[in-house]
């Protein structure tokens, strides 16, 4: 995968893709809300699973039935690459099994 920085005109186009996800600073960003705390601790340990294969890593906050992702790529300078769509995109492909909104 490239991990050359994307142009903020890439990140919006991309972001159009992944309703719900942001821009926050440097960083591409979501947050969901689960059915209970158990639940929210049970997607935190598949987004684990997936971020080990993927080698790539974002920031991820458990609440009591939230969780909040944010991912840059310090591979390239702390900038938003490739990588961190993929990260998202992945994440998304799971959350409605979760029941993640
Ligand atoms: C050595 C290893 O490939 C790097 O540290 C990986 C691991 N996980 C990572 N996660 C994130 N979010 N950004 C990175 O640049 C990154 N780099």
């Amino acid at each position: 995968m490239p991990t050359e920085p994307l142009s903020q005109k890439d990140i919006e186009d991309r972001l159009l893709e992944l309703p719900g996800w942001s821009l926050e600073g440097d960083r591409i960003a979501r947050a969901y809300r689960l059915s209970s705390h158990f639940a929210a601790t049970a997607m935190v340990v598949h987004i684990a699973q997936i971020q080990d294969e993927l080698n790539h890593h974002s920031d991820l906050t458990l609440g009591y039935n939230t969780l909040a992702l944010s991912v840059n790529s310090h591979d390239a300078g702390g900038a938003v690459t490739e990588k961190d769509f993929e990260l998202a995109q992945r994440v998304e492909q799971i959350a409605p099994g979760h029941g993640a909104s």
